[in-house]
């Protein structure tokens, strides 16, 4: 039996196994993830945040600077570079089993580098800001969904996705079908964000996300939408973007030195020991 924590970002889910020298699921295979984010035999999650120290995790973490790698995989068991729900769940959990100092921001490794966290008052319940990093915007796509065809902004948050807007989110269908992508320009997959405007600095989507299907909520994909958003508006640097997504609202800003911001919650529900 191995013990095991459950928490949520907007209720993005996470099955998260502590292994801090990286001797207890050295084998965490695709197929043991998919039986632990299994929401009938298994756990039930979006994905699986594996807390393991970053001198122990191998060339992944390799030059960089934080104890602690979030070792992040999708439902289906693949890897990603990123999770920006996850990240904050990470944190919470560091901070409240007394691995890092809430009082100090808390720098973690990631396949998409370090992500700095700053818990609002310094306190380990306080809300969770993530330092994103820069965006990177990469042009105009599209995506479709059934027979249906949107135009979609290229942007990678160290992980790649296509956001498009509409005029109402049910467009896309009562169910994200798997929305379909040009491969020549999204080889390894992308996830898929839908948004509508709510006012000024004010957005709701939706997003498919490679890898774990339609989700409550995408801390990546919320950047994504939010830089989109912010260039079509021609924002100035500095504006706050509130994005609903169906599990919360988190609160997104870009700096003037190019970084993006992501306020959110994140909670630690449940702890327990599973057989998988
Ligand atoms: N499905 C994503 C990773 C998880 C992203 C999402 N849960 C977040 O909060 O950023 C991918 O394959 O790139």
């Amino acid at each position: 039996m191995y013990p095991f924590l459950k928490g949520h970002g907007t209720e993005n889910d996470f099955v998260l196994l502590p292994d801090p020298d990286g001797t207890v699921h050295g084998a965490l295979t695709p197929e043991r993830v998919r039986a632990l984010c299994d929401r009938r035999a298994g756990i039930g999650a979006d994905g699986v945040l594996r807390v393991v120290r970053t001198a122990a995790i191998g060339a992944d973490g390799a030059g960089q600077d934080a104890e602690w790698f979030m070792d992040y995989r999708n439902a289906d068991g693949s890897v990603s570079e990123m999770c920006g729900n996850g990240v904050r769940v990470f944190g919470r959990h560091l901070a409240e089993q007394g691995l890092a100092d809430p009082s100090a921001p808390v720098p973690v490794a990631t396949r998409a580098g370090v992500k700095v966290l700053t818990f609002a008052g310094g306190a380990a319940d306080g809300e969770i800001t993530v330092d994103m990093g820069r965006p990177a915007v990469l042009g105009d796509t599209k995506v479709a969904v059934g027979e249906r065809t949107w135009p979609a902004l290229h942007v990678d948050m160290g992980n790649p996705h296509a956001v498009a807007f509409v005029d109402d989110l049910a467009e896309a269908g009562p169910l994200l079908d798997a929305p379909t992508h040009d491969p020549a320009v999204y080889p390894a997959g992308v996830n898929v964000e839908f948004v509508v405007r709510r006012g000024a600095g004010h957005v709701a989507m939706r997003v498919h996300e490679r890898g774990s299907g339609e989700t409550r909520s995408c801390g990546t994909g919320a950047c994504a939408v939010m830089v989109a958003t912010a260039l079509a508006d021609d924002a100035p640097r500095g504006t706050t973007y509130r994005v609903d997504l169906p599990g919360g609202t988190l609160r997104i800003s870009w700096t003037a030195d190019d970084r993006i911001l992501m306020t959110g919650p994140a909670v630690v529900v449940a702890a327990g020991t599973t057989a998988l």
